[in-house]
């Protein structure tokens, strides 16, 4: 049994064979131009749901808890997501703001990874979002909240076929944004 599924893992497709290419050369000094860039490709491509990512929070016991929810706007405050205040993760952004971000787009094999700290936004915002939603039925929800992200660090993974997959990360500094590759082993 565990041999089976070890040969249906295995005989998986893995990336797709046309993949774009990452030159670390040749990369805007702000992430977020780069993030927007491959947003805006991940959506141009019809892909379903390129704005969903998984958060990741920190609970009580400092341990990592993920989730799934998709991106709302994105502004100089940094990267909107909106859920309820009472929720699990609410109350873990609560007690600690720092918060990461994980994007997948299988069909460009590129990955994004946004660590930062989540700001509640203000009632106001957070009702206009909430009145946005699908299933809004007229009626008000104080606890909906729209969260910011502000970004400090960002990874960028563009996967290749040879697995010698390209990372570049970017760190905040006091003088802006520094940008390198990550050097150790990648899959
Ligand atoms: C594609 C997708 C998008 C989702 N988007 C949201 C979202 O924007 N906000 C939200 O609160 N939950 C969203 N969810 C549900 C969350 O993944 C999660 O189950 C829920 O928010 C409860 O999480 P918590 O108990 O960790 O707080 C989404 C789920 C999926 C699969």
């Amino acid at each position: 049994m565990a041999d089976h599924l070890r040969e249906l893992l295995r005989a998986l497709p893995g990336f797709p064979p046309e993949l774009p290419v990452l030159d670390p050369t040749d990369v805007p000094d702000d992430p977020m131009a780069l993030f927007r860039e491959w947003l805006d490709a991940a959506i141009a491509s019809g892909a379903r749901q390129p704005h969903a990512f998984d958060l990741l929070t920190l609970n009580a016991e400092g341990a990592p808890v993920g989730r799934v929810l998709i991106i709302k706007a994105i502004d100089e405050r940094g990267i909107h997501f909106s859920t309820h205040a009472s929720s699990r993760k609410g109350g873990q952004l609560e007690d600690e703001n720092r918060a990461s971000m994980l994007f997948f787009w299988r069909e460009s094999g590129r990955t994004v990874r946004i660590s930062g700290f989540a700001t509640p936004l203000s009632d106001e915002e957070s009702q206009r979002d909430w009145e946005q939603r699908p299933t809004y039925d007229g009626a008000p929800n104080l606890d909906w909240r729209v969260y910011a992200l502000d970004p400090s660090e960002f990874e960028f993974m563009q996967a290749r076929e040879d697995r010698q997959h390209v990372r570049l990360e970017y760190q905040r500094e006091v003088d802006g944004w520094q940008h390198g590759l990550v050097a150790t082993p990648a899959g």
